[in-house]
């Protein structure tokens, strides 16, 4: 039997990048412009849990985060057309990155350290993995993450643009790249 492979337009896309970057919130934004579903791994897996993110990893653990992260992923990057984004230590299991990359279109949303941390305020209350750690401690993990990020097809570097400017600015290039590319 033959398997067709998936069209660039078919593919999902995957947002990825540090906590905090935006990828909830342009996510969302860029699967409205497309008319597409959206789906935020981090509140899949609030729902299988029943319970926030935060309380995930007090009540059960981070292990047992990750691994509901990783089925998650598996799940839905294997999906056509859809706008996925994920939560931002995803990246760092190397099963997650093999199926997204392999089955998605990727987009990386970078931010420079010195912008980051001027949104630090608006994350420590949800964000656990950030819970107790001193800014050094922050900017080692940022940096660490780096690598990992790497791994993509497209990158946006997140300036002052607001969510909507950065949304229609990526909705604008994927539309070129399926019309250069197809
Ligand atoms: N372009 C932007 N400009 C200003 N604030 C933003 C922008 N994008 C996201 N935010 C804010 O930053 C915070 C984190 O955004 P979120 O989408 O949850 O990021 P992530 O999913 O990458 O952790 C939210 O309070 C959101 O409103
Ligand atoms: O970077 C991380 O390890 C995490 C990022 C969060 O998602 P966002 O990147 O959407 O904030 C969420 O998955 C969890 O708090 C762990
Ligand atoms: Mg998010």
């Amino acid at each position: 039997m033959m398997i067709k492979e998936k069209s660039l337009r078919e593919k999902s896309i995957v947002f990825i990048g540090f906590m905090g970057v935006g990828k909830t919130t342009i996510g969302r934004l860029v699967a409205q412009n497309l008319y597409r579903s959206f789906i935020d791994i981090d509140e899949q897996i609030e729902k299988k849990f029943q319970m926030p993110v935060p309380d995930v990893f007090k009540l059960l653990g981070e292990p047992a985060f990750r691994e509901k992260e990783k089925e998650l992923v598996n799940k839905y990057a294997n999906q056509s057309l859809k706008v996925i984004s994920l939560g931002g230590g995803a990246f760092m299991q190397e099963e997650i990155r093999d199926v997204c990359l392999n089955n998605c279109t990727v987009f990386y949303l970078d931010m420079p350290w010195d912008s980051w941390k001027e949104r630090i305020h608006l994350l420590m209350a949800d964000r656990p993995v950030l819970q107790g750690r001193s800014l050094e401690d922050i900017e080692e993990l940022f940096y660490s993450r780096q690598a990992a990020y790497a791994s993509h097809h497209s990158k946006v570097t997140i300036g002052k643009d607001s969510p909507e400017e950065i949304a229609d600015y990526i909705t604008n290039s994927l539309k070129t790249a399926w019309k250069l590319y197809e």
